[in-house]
């Protein structure tokens, strides 16, 4: 089984599929940091070198390598990925798919303290972002709600998060 979990850059992708991999005993993938690995560049620095158009390319591969390869995954993707190509379709039709929900107040506060990992946001100011943010979010939620099951984020453990999606999935 792949479990693919998406969501808003800052929504906790990366951070629960650690700890949701260690307790099912899944391999974990985080897609931003496969593509890193292959193509041995930061993603600042394929965006920055090739292009946006160019990563999201190398993002479709990469997604489609994975879910047509694994098995027992928990499959962290990018914030952009279900908004491309016919992404979200793959990844319904090949895994379980988990949107991670956040407000624009958690996702402002996460992401301001981290923006120059993230280069859709690095140029964006403190005072900006949460507009930006709540414009880009209303945007990808139609692709975000395509997932197969919807979690609320908001102040809420990692730990707990994880058990909801154990229970949901019914593992
Ligand atoms: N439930 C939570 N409660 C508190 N902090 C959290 C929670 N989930 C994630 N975080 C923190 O928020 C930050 C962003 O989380 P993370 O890197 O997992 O997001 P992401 O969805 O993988 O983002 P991206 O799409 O940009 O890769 C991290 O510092 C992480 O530790
Ligand atoms: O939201 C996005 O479009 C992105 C999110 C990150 O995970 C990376 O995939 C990249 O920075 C683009
Ligand atoms: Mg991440």
């Amino acid at each position: 089984m792949i479990i693919s979990l998406v969501g808003y850059m800052g929504c906790g992708k990366s951070h629960i599929s650690k700890i949701l991999s260690e307790k099912l005993h899944f391999k974990l993938i985080d897609l931003d940091k496969e593509i890193s690995k292959r193509n041995k560049l930061t993603i600042p620095e394929i965006f920055e070198k090739k292009g946006e158009i160019y990563f999201r390319k190398l993002e479709r591969e990469t997604l489609e390598e994975i879910l047509a390869g694994e098995e027992n995954v928990v499959l962290s993707l990018g914030g952009g990925t279900p908004v491309y190509y016919n992404n979200m379709e793959i990844i319904n039709h090949n895994s379980k798919s988990i949107f991670l929900r956040a407000s624009i107040g958690t996702l402002t506060e996460r992401l301001s303290k981290q923006k120059e990992k993230r280069p859709l946001i690095a140029n964006i100011s403190d005072e900006n972002l949460p507009e930006f943010i709540a414009k880009h979010l209303f945007e990808r939620n139609e692709f975000y709600n395509k997932a197969q099951f919807s979690i609320s984020t908001d102040s809420r453990d990692p730990e707990e998060i994880v058990s909801e999606i154990i229970e949901k999935l019914y593992l």
